[in-house]
């Protein structure tokens, strides 16, 4: 049993050697030397660009000198090496280089695709670049990009051509690319055997173009066979549409509450979405491929949000689990995606979704309902024919092993190094993306206040801000330079700089010193699904005597971390710098005392949720709903034996029938009320089986009580369950029993009418009906289904938010949605009935039939009665192909049941 985990980056990549030919190509930069950080850095410091094949050298994203840390003349040489951070590479970015699964990076903040040439020698995208930004330059950029396509091609096949320069031999290295997190959580739950043989599957974090196929088959052998990995390739240009048009313009800003919605943006443009459809079915269609019986397959992150219904068409059985590590927004957010329909049933293809926190899972139930109009109940969505379960659990690192790094040697010469150049003052730390969701801006606005509102702590403060990967969001870069020179111009003395800002990444073990000498983290991310920096930061501040340190963590509200660090962190609104800036004063100034009770807890909780207890938890919920649905599934659930049925009726002594109408008794159209099926057969079964004195029989209807009544008063001695549950009459009484309040019910109708008021007037042919302990809002009617439905979803919630208090909950169905009390329903009313039968006198034989979601909650009553061997023969049956809880299923529909029950009644006929 493999489970394969599934996500956009393998761990692993491969590093060209570099080969006669490839001496006329370009070489990666040399680290910058002192001198040449001493000169004025160019204006322009991006990156190299991803479609150029000359690596800009280093030395022009050198930080402008304004940002770079402090001089202090007299040891200037020695300082100025330790502390400029130099080329990231693989050496420097993984404590051991050699081994592709040691511990990374949680938060990795890598940079862009076809930039990791910078750390390996590596061919650079072919793909054309990002179209600008209006459509005319569009145009032109896509006649540009046909042409060169031309050019690429082989005069003779017509075929694009390959690079030799990458035929050469190569050597596999830990990735730069990928979600630093999943690998270590995966590693640690490898190590510690909470799972074993996985085979994780993904893109090897290079563009392959370049490639030729003799090559790429090597390497995809190489992995396989060495690395249990499976290598997913993609062409660069469907690479850059996927990843750097459709996940980075569109999906990655909304889910973190950004519409992008600028005037140039292209962002709803659909020509990116169809490349991330290719690429998230060429991941399902690797995933199909090396798929065993009993397989688990683990799909992560917002890239791949298709692959598990993609997965699914091919492999209806199949274990699958989605876990999302970015929030996930709230429906109003969601719902301006053009796919929002498809990203949602492509991640309901899963048994199971999960999520970081409760918060995004509540969004995520409610979007469904809200967009797909399915019901959500807490646990998950039940779609037509699948229960697909949602759920969170919290991803963590692994404390064992950073604790270990922490102690490396080199990380404790930068920790000494570091408290020597740091002596006297009061150091900040942050390493973050600079984009647009990490509120470094606002970070750098509110340190700016905490400086000009607490001028005593202006030579005595140091906030070093790693921003680590270029942006392309040039106005925002603008702005946060801006901001960097503002307070350099005004707060820095000659001996002192309060603001170190690096525009680059730093080492490894640069970051574990950083994060074990600081004095407080600040993390202000406007939203963000988890945050591993500052779990890492309480791991690296609890070293050996001299570095343990216990300093409080500044964390924005609006990451998943908050969320579990309930109040132990200085949380605060990274849209409020004023809260910010006070955060800031509160961290310095905090006593000892204070400093330890939050520590103690903020620990606590990291070495709870760990990244291997994450992924050992996701495995087990995943293995147990998976087999809970595939009970549930008809497949699984036995037909009905009439003859078993027979035996056990022909010995029992008191018998109870709770039998469902709409559906299960009589063919039935829709809440509409369409009883398509003449009523006479089911009488007279009724009639019959009510004939036998040891028969007490009930019929369950959704119908009003007058309805009800209407349909069965011919039937003396059958019991009646009227509008879900509401109401209950017995078999030879005139008097009904209401369960729900009087008061309170008119109450909750009085609150839910003006809001289905409202739907009906934006829902031309929709209606309200009132039935006594319940209100319908009905759309069968009308013409645009589509549009009905959305607002029908929105009714919903509308309606599940407004009146939770009243215990009240509103189910959307296919041409309806029904408002009907949570504490009331056939289930109750079954309970009630058997609770009036006296102990000794209980019936030993208890048969319940019903077709549809309403009736679960008896089968779910009549199950434990069995389990708890309170009735000795109990059975259930749905009618229908859907999947239930009931015992037993009759796929020939009523006709099956009234057949059945015939053959039953006639059995006290014939005694
Ligand atoms: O930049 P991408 O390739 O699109 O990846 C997005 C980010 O993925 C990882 O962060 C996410 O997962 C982390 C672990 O679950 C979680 O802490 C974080 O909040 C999520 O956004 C990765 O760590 C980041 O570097 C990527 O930017």
């Amino acid at each position: 049993m493999t489970t394969h985990v599934v996500s956009l980056f393998l761990p692993y990549t491969v590093d060209f050697h570099e080969s006669k030919s490839n001496q006329t190509s370009p070489q990666r930069p040399a680290p910058p030397k002192l001198a040449d950080l001493d000169r004025k850095p160019s204006v322009s410091s991006s990156i190299r660009s991803k479609h150029d094949e000359q690596p800009v050298s280093l030395l022009k994203r050198a930080p402008p000198s304004h940002i770079q840390l402090p001089k202090t003349p007299m040891r200037m040489l020695e300082l100025e090496d330790i502390f400029t951070p130099g080329q990231p590479s693989a050496a420097t970015h993984f404590p051991k280089p050699a081994d592709p699964r040691g511990l990374v990076r949680s938060d990795a903040h890598v940079p862009d695709w076809g930039a990791s040439g910078l750390f390996f020698n590596q061919p650079q995208s072919r793909a054309e670049p990002t179209p600008p930004d209006t459509i005319l330059e569009y145009a032109k950029a896509q006649e540009r990009a046909q042409a060169q396509k031309e050019r690429m091609k082989a005069p003779q096949t017509g075929k694009p051509t390959t690079d030799p320069r990458w035929a050469t031999e190569y050597t596999v290295v830990p990735a730069v690319q990928g979600n630093g997190g999943l690998s270590n959580a995966v590693r640690a739950a490898i190590d510690n055997k909470s799972i074993k043989d996985v085979l994780t599957v993904g893109l090897i974090g290079f563009p392959t173009d370049s490639l030729n196929e003799e090559k790429k088959n090597e390497i995809y052998e190489k992995l396989e066979e060495e690395h249990e990995a499976l290598t997913v390739f993609v062409s660069d240009k469907d690479f850059d549409g996927h990843y750097a048009h459709y996940c980075k313009t569109i999906l990655w800003p909304v889910f973190h509450y950004i519409i992008p919605d600028h005037p140039k943006s292209k962002a709803f443009l659909d020509h990116s979405w169809v490349f991330y459809v290719k690429v998230n079915q060429a991941f399902a269609d690797k995933v199909v491929k090396g798929y065993k019986r009993g397989d688990i397959i683990w799909i992560h992150d917002y890239h791949l949000c298709l692959v598990p219904q993609m997965i699914r068409q091919k492999l209806p059985d199949a274990q699958i689990g989605f876990f999302l590590h970015t929030a996930f927004p709230s429906s109003e957010v969601f719902r301006c995606l053009a796919a929002r329909k498809e990203l949602l049933d492509g991640m309901l293809g899963s048994n199971l979704v999960a999520f970081q926190t409760p918060e995004y899972a509540h969004h995520f139930l409610q979007t469904c309902s809200r967009i797909l109009s399915v019901e959500a109940t807490e646990d998950g969505v039940q779609l037509e024919n699948r229960f697909v379960n949602v759920w969170s659990s919290p991803i963590g690192i692994d404390p064992r092993a950073l604790a270990l790094a922490r102690e490396e040697p080199e990380v404790l010469e930068w920790i000494q190094t570091m408290q020597k150049r740091y002596e006297g003052k009061k150091v900040i730390v942050a390493r973050d993306k600079l984009d647009s969701i990490r509120g470094v801006r606002q970070k750098l606005l509110a340190f700016e206040l905490f400086l000009n509102k607490n001028p005593q702590w202006k030579d005595k403060v140091v906030l070093i801000q790693v921003a680590t990967s270029t942006t392309e969001d040039t106005e925002l870069a603008a702005t946060v330079s801006e901001i960097v020179t503002r307070i350099d111009a005004v707060h820095s003395t000659l001996t002192h700089n309060p603001l170190v800002f690096l525009r680059q990444d730093i080492a490894f073990s640069q970051y574990l010193a950083l994060l074990s000498i600081a004095d407080a983290l600040a993390i202000t991310s406007l939203r963000e699904g988890m945050n591993l920096t500052c779990h890492e930061f309480v791991i690296c501040q609890d070293g050996r005597a001299s570095t343990k340190k216990h300093s409080p963590v500044i964390l924005s509200e609006f990451t998943g971390s908050a969320s579990i660090f309930e109040g132990a962190d200085l949380a605060v609104n990274p849209w409020d710098y004023n809260n910010i800036a006070e955060a800031f004063r509160i961290a310095l100034e905090m006593t000892d005392e204070e400093k330890e009770r939050r520590y103690a807890k903020l620990r606590n909780m990291v070495m709870h949720h760990t990244g291997d207890f994450w992924v050992s938890n996701l495995s087990n919920h995943l293995a147990k709903v998976h087999e809970e649905q595939f009970k549930r599934d008809t497949m699984s659930i036995p037909r009905l034996s009439s003859n078993n049925l027979a035996r056990a009726y022909e010995n029992s002594g008191k018998r109870l029938f709770i039998l469902d109408y709409e559906g299960t008794l009589a063919a039935f159209g829709s809440v509409s009320n369409t009883i398509l099926t003449n009523t006479e057969r089911v009488v007279d079964v009724l009639n019959d089986l009510v004939a036998d004195e040891k028969n007490a029989v009930y019929v369950m209807s959704g119908l009003t009580v007058q309805g009800t009544e209407l349909v069965f008063d011919r039937i003396r001695g059958l019991g009646l369950i009227a509008e879900n549950g509401c109401f209950y009459r017995e078999g030879y009484s005139d008097d009904w029993t209401q369960f729900p309040d009087e008061e309170k019910t008119v109450k909750w109708k009085e609150s839910v009418k003006p809001i289905l008021q409202y739907y009906v007037e934006r829902v031309e042919g929709s209606w309200v009906e009132e039935r006594h302990c319940s209100l319908i809002f009905h759309y069968e009617r009308t013409h645009d289904n589509e549009s009905s439905s959305r607002h029908a979803g929105d009714c919903a919630n509308h309606i599940n938010d407004a009146c939770e208090q009243q215990r009240v909950k509103a189910i959307p169905s296919k041409d309806s949605v029904i408002i009907e009390p949570v504490d009331f329903d056939k289930g109750t009313a079954a309970q009630h009935i058997f609770s009036r039968y006296p102990e000794s006198a209980r019936p030993d034989f208890l048969f319940v039939a019903g077709n549809d979601r309403s009736d679960e909650g008896v089968f779910r009553w009549a199950k434990q009665l069995k389990d708890k061997g309170t009735v000795t023969n109990v059975q259930t049956v749905t009618v229908g192909d859907r999947n239930s809880v009931a015992l037993s299923t009759l796929t020939n529909g009523t006709t099956g049941l009234l057949s059945a029950l015939a053959k039953l009644a006639k059995i006290h006929t014939s005694s």
